[in-house]
């Protein structure tokens, strides 16, 4: 049986042949018979002792991967050098780079690019600082800011580790909003001198979307640099979650025809997403929202050091109910996962209200596997790209930044984002929507426009916006 490359996985094997042992037709063959789809090969370099060939083959999976390298390793004269997947190949040398608007030609292009135009061009922001906003990259430009602390769901892996995720961000504001967007992950984790390192880059930037710090850290930073920078601050894993999650949920309520103010949520992970998912949800009208972390359900009779947590359980849990996940999750119509891989059970879905709805949106694994929760829920939904419904703060944070820039708000408030989160909403009509199809795809290109538009109205409206509505090419 061979690989069909539409459902594959593309791997390169980089093989070093001695000369005169096994020839090329044999490891092919090879290749094929243990089920692998040569799909190219490539010679590499060739001189007296050999070649070395980077073959691409379409394979099942990882396991068939390492079944191939085996049965080649047995061929005399055959060294694999190394074996590399679609996606190392997309990361080799990272995913972004700087590209200039002017091509510097000539000394009468250095002179007005460099010294000694420039120099006037300082001196005018030097006396007009706002004039930074027309003669630099600053209004376009947003920090994608870490220190590497609550990287995905793979927890503190530190801030080089979180490179290849900041740098992903930075590419999709660019592609779906234009918007410049650079990713800095900061080797430190002190919240006091974060602040202050924040603050002393943001006069580069237009504004600030911090990635992946972890709670309750991430709270008092985001507070505070909120306070201190006249840019906008937005915590991508707080809002941008939150947004995209109450956009799935205001659809998802209206296929199981329930209302917000009726319906028992059960939110698992009170970390930075979960907190502000909980509280966007009761901003909309959610009444009886339970939450989960590792020690079981929060509510108002427990004693908490984490602050957050107290004020939290205040809010929440409106009926004190107490236990672990399986306990409290009965008869509940919603399930939020923002915590950590295959924590849901089967078992507890079963014992949800009719009709539940499941948003397992822990990343890069979800709280609970889709094939095993299909056959008991009836609006499934996870982060991820692979699947039906992704509920991702991608679908948020472009188009709330190129909102937020386009009209110089100075904050993004809950109006903005409650607006964001409808406008996400409004991309799916009536006629499309189904428990297949709750929310639109981040390639929609509504989403980005929808979005922004909305952001900026809103921005209006709560008079955070400052620029003049013609300027911000709206209204
Ligand atoms: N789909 C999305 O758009 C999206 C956005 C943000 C975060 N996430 C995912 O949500 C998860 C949390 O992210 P975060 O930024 O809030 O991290 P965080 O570190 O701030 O919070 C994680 C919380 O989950 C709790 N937790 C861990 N394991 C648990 C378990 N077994 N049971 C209950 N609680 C558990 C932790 O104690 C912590 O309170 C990650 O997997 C992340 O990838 C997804
Ligand atoms: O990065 C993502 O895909 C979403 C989110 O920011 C996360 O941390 O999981
Ligand atoms: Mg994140």
């Amino acid at each position: 049986m061979s690989v069909s490359s539409g459902a594959s996985t593309y791997m390169l094997f980089r093989i070093q042949k001695e000369k005169g042992r096994t020839p090329l037709s044999d490891i092919a063959a090879i290749i094929e018979k243990t089920g692998g789809d040569i799909v190219g090969i490539d010679v590499i370099s060739s001189d007296h002792t050999g070649t070395i060939h980077d073959i691409a083959v379409n394979v099942f999976d990882q396991a068939h991967s390492q079944l191939i390298s085996e049965s080649l390793q047995k061929l005399d004269g055959v060294k694999i050098i190394h074996v590399s997947d679609r996606t190392f190949l997309a990361h080799l040398g990272g995913k972004i780079e700087i590209a200039s608007k002017i091509s510097v030609k000539n000394r009468d292009d250095l002179s007005r690019v460099y010294t000694p135009g420039v120099a006037g061009i300082c001196t005018a922001i030097a006396e007009q600082p706002s004039k930074a906003y027309s003669l630099t990259i600053k209004r376009n430009t947003i920090a994608v800011v870490t220190d590497g602390t609550a990287v995905l769901g793979l927890g503190d892996i530190g801030p080089l580790a979180a490179m290849p995720v900041m740098e992903g961000k930075a590419m999709l504001f660019k592609q779906f909003a234009d918007v410049d967007a650079f990713p800095i992950c900061l080797d430190m984790k002190d919240p006091d001198e974060m602040v202050r390192t924040i603050k002393a880059l943001a006069p580069a930037f237009g504004g600030i979307n911090l990635e992946d710090i972890s709670a309750p850290r991430c709270f008092e930073i985001e507070e505070r640099l909120k306070r201190e920078l006249d840019i906008p601050v937005f915590h991508d894993d707080q809002h941008g979650t939150a947004v995209a999650l109450l956009a799935g949920l205001l659809n998802a309520l209206k296929i199981t025809g329930k209302q917000m103010s009726e319906i028992k949520v059960v939110v698992n992970g009170i970390g930075a997403a979960g907190i502000a998912c909980s509280k966007m949800l009761l901003s909309a009208g959610v009444k009886n929202l339970i939450g989960v972390d590792r020690n079981g359900a929060l509510h108002r009779n427990a004693h908490y050091d984490n602050p957050y947590w107290t004020e939290f359980a205040q809010i929440t849990n409106p009926n004190v109910e107490t236990g672990n996940l399986s306990e409290v999750i009965k008869n509940a119509d919603v399930f939020i996962g923002v915590s950590a891989p295959n924590i849901l059970k089967v078992d507890d879905v079963r014992s949800m209200a009719k009709d539940p709805i499941v948003f397992a949106m822990a990343n890069p694994i979800p709280e609970i596997d889709p094939e095993l929760a299909k056959p008991y829920v009836k609006v499934l939904a996870t982060g991820r790209s692979d699947g039906h419904n992704q509920i991702n703060n991608v679908l948020c944070f472009p188009g709330i930044f190129r909102g937020a820039l386009d009209c110089r708000a100075s904050e993004i408030n809950e109006a903005m984002k409650l607006a964001a989160a409808q406008a996400i909403a409004s991309v799916v009509t009536d006629d499309e929507l189904s428990e297949t199809y709750i929310i639109p795809s981040v390639f929609n290109q509504e989403v980005v426009k929808k979005v922004r538009d909305a952001v900026i109205e809103a921005a209006y409206r709560t008079g955070v916006a400052q620029k003049s509505m013609r300027d911000a090419s709206y209204g």
